[in-house]
């Protein structure tokens, strides 16, 4: 039974600090997720719950049907990319992935080869001597190989150069389809990552504020622009998530359904991307 992760009444507070309040959400078995959200939004929470690394405090989350926490089963189908540097760091980067090939049966060695020459990885290099880009590149390296179904990665372009983020994606996007799996990625370069995932969701103030599919985000993400008093007038009781004004042009950003009102002549609908919907979205409390 391949249901995937279901996430059930997550709750997670540090304190008094409420972080995850009452999460629900289900991942999907080969789907590709952007999981957003503001600098503290609880991303890595998250996923550090979901993996088992971080407890709850109430809510339960099971991976076909089972659960995943002390289930050394389901746990060797979750990986999730550490946000600390859990390799010592007088390893080399080849006894490094040795000792996790030496871990993980069937990591893939292959496409460890090939990632590390794309990003031109030296393998002698010690871990403890990486860049912020390389140290990178190798948890990515680790995260594409492992044979685990739901692969989760915490901002795995942090201190990515452009020519090594397109490496990563094009990499992520031929392992899916060589071997489908789901691939959850945090991420604040949302413009970058909008073609390649399948599926948002945005953490806002504790909760899901969206969890849908990419395609149907776009479909419902509109700017309405034109004289400012007619955009008013023709978005009046339409999900307005934010607007901007040029002079007296002004759009206006809507998330949902349109009206069936006349669209004025000196209106015009267009779409807005991922990264426009996000910042309307999160900006405001
Ligand atoms: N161990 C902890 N003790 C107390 N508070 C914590 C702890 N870990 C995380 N937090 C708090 O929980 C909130 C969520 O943090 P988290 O790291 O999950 O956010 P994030 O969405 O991944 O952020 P970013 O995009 O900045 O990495 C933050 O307010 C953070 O300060």
């Amino acid at each position: 039974m391949s249901e995937g992760i279901i996430i059930k009444n997550l709750v997670k507070s540090f304190r008094k600090d409420v972080i995850l309040d009452n999460v629900s959400l289900k991942i999907e078995p080969e789907k590709i997720y952007g999981l957003l959200g503001r600098n503290g939004a609880g991303k890595s929470t998250l996923m550090n719950i979901i993996a088992d690394r971080k407890f709850s405090n109430s809510g339960s989350i099971t991976l076909n049907g089972s659960t995943i926490h002390d289930n050394d089963e389901n746990l060797s189908k979750v990986y999730l990319t550490s946000e600390i540097d859990v390799y010592p760091d007088k390893f080399k980067i080849k006894d490094l992935f040795h000792w996790v090939s030496d871990i993980y049966k069937d990591f893939n060695n292959d496409l460890c080869k090939k990632l590390s020459d794309e990003f031109k990885l030296n393998l002698n290099s010690k871990f403890g001597n990486l860049s912020t880009g390389y140290n990178s590149i190798v948890k990515i390296i680790v995260a594409l190989c492992v044979p685990a179904d739901y692969i989760f990665l915490d901002e795995p372009i942090l201190g990515l150069d452009a020519k090594n983020r397109d490496v990563f994606y094009n990499a992520l996007i031929q392992t899916y389809s060589d071997r489908p799996r789901t691939f959850v990625i945090s991420t604040h370069i949302i413009e970058e990552i909008a073609n390649i995932i399948s599926n948002v969701i945005v953490i806002k103030n504790s909760k899901i504020l969206i969890d849908d599919s990419t395609e149907n985000i776009l479909a419902s993400s509109y700017a309405v622009t034109g004289p400012a008093s007619q955009v008013d007038e023709y978005t009046d009781g339409l999900n307005i998530v934010g607007s901007e004004a040029l002079g007296k042009i002004k759009s206006n950003y809507i998330f949902g359904e349109l009206n069936d009102k006349p669209i004025p002549d000196t209106v015009t609908i267009s779409n807005i991307d991922l990264q426009k919907l996000f910042v309307n979205l999160t900006d405001k409390e």
